[in-house]
């Protein structure tokens, strides 16, 4: 039996790996769930799956969670430290969605023990990617992509010379604001951007696909995962959302991964590499589907991708303060504290600050180094957003 872990369960990519697993019940044994407020759901998976414990980030939902559990046999416990001990259990797999930066050191802690970690959290490889892809290296653990678009390359990467990879090509759907003009996207409120045209996402990714900051975040996510030249990597606006990705070769062949967009297709490739097994995913009828359309990206709505650019440019803690101030700008969004355009502003604005000060220079190579940074992005992002906003 695999010994298995799942941080952030009780989420969108969460759910979808328990759908995953309990249909294979006899195969797992789970070791490790993790959510954040939503208890009721953390403990029914956690009695649907046996696990032997259940941890929920706030310390304040440890008493409904033991109430939840109880007679169960199953250990209950809250916090951060008490999700990073949960993930240095011994695994053979585990799936990191929790969403935001949170989502490094419980990803870092199944790697340092040799385990292999299905990345759904992107943040990761965003902030700290030297660190996480150096720490799977030296400890001997894996990291295998679950981002649709990074799991998409990987696959029509399989038996390839990275050497004759001329081009890599992510796609966007565009988000719900594809073909908004730029004075209507600065109206934009959250309940319109966490409608996503083709995905069911979490809040927070649904935001960051209407402008296109999750764009901007896979960017560098393919540069840390493939070690690919950021001149190389390309984004192509694809509304349908059925091709992922391409992978272009030095002799002119492009290969493209097509699936529907259901997450279950990526977590299940994770989940089984290096097999490929049957998955409960609808099979594409192309006919019916009759058209696939490409654009390019738009840059002046659309300024997260230029953004991602200069961060990949800048290397060092760049990426750590890019996402920190990203969290920070789409929580005030979400609040109703800035418009929907003034998030790109925000953070190009916390950037541009920290670029005067010391620090942003480091390499991503330590913990310590890395959570000063996004400490020190999140308190730039604030002062940003108060001295400009109010
Ligand atoms: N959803 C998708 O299809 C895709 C998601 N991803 C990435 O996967 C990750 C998860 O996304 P998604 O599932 O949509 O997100 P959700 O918001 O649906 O779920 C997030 C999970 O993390 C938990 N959580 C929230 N905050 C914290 C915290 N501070 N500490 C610990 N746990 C926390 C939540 O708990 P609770 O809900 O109980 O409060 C929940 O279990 C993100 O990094 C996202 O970018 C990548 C590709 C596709
Ligand atoms: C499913 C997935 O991988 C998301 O990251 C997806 O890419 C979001 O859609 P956008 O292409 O609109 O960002
Ligand atoms: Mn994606």
């Amino acid at each position: 039996m695999r010994r298995i872990s799942i941080f952030g369960a009780t989420g969108s990519i969460g759910e979808n790996t328990v759908d995953l697993i309990a249909r294979d019940p006899g195969a797992y044994r789970v070791v490790a769930l993790t959510g954040g407020r939503n208890v009721a759901r953390l403990a029914a998976q956690a009695r649907a799956l046996g696990a032997e414990i259940a941890v929920t980030a706030h310390d304040d939902c440890l008493a409904p969670l033991r109430a939840a559990l109880a007679g169960t046999g199953i250990a209950a416990a809250a916090g951060a430290d008490a999700i990073a001990e949960a993930a240095a259990r011994p695994v053979d797999w585990a799936m990191s969605a929790i969403v935001g930066a949170a989502g490094l050191v419980p990803g870092l802690r199944v790697l340092e023990q040799g385990g292999t970690l299905a990345l759904a959290n992107k943040e990761s490889l965003v902030c700290a990617g030297a660190l996480v892809m150096g720490t799977a290296a030296a400890r001997g653990g894996r990291v295998l992509p679950v981002d649709s678009e990074h799991s998409a390359v990987f696959q029509a990467l399989r038996g390839e010379d990275m050497a004759a990879v001329e081009r890599i090509i992510i796609t966007a759907s565009g988000g719900p604001f594809r073909d908004w003009p730029a004075e209507r996207l600065a109206t934009a409120t959250p309940e319109q951007a966490v409608a996503h045209p083709n995905w069911a996402m979490g809040q927070r990714i649904s935001v960051d696909s209407a402008s296109m900051f999750n764009k901007a975040l896979e960017l560098i996510e393919t540069r840390e995962f493939f070690g690919i030249d950021p001149d190389r990597i390309e984004v192509l606006v694809h509304p349908q959302s059925i091709v992922h990705a391409m992978v272009g070769f030095a002799d002119g062949g492009l290969m493209a991964h097509l699936g529907p967009p259901d997450m279950r297709h990526a977590i299940g490739h994770a989940l089984h590499w290096p097999d490929r097994r049957a998955l409960p995913v609808e099979r594409l009828d192309l006919a019916r589907l009759a058209r696939l359309s490409f654009e390019a990206p738009d840059p002046a709505r659309f300024p997260a991708l230029r953004l991602a650019r200069e961060v990949m440019a800048a290397g060092g803690l760049a990426g750590a303060a890019f996402n920190a101030a990203k969290e920070v700008a789409l929580d005030h969004f979400l609040d109703r504290r800035i418009g929907f355009c003034d998030m790109a502003v925000v953070v190009e604005a916390t950037l541009a600050r920290l670029s005067g000060e010391s620090g942003l220079q480091f390499a991503p190579d330590t913990l310590e180094k890395v959570l000063a940074m996004d400490h020190l992005a999140r308190q730039r992002a604030r002062e940003v957003i108060g001295s400009r906003y109010g």
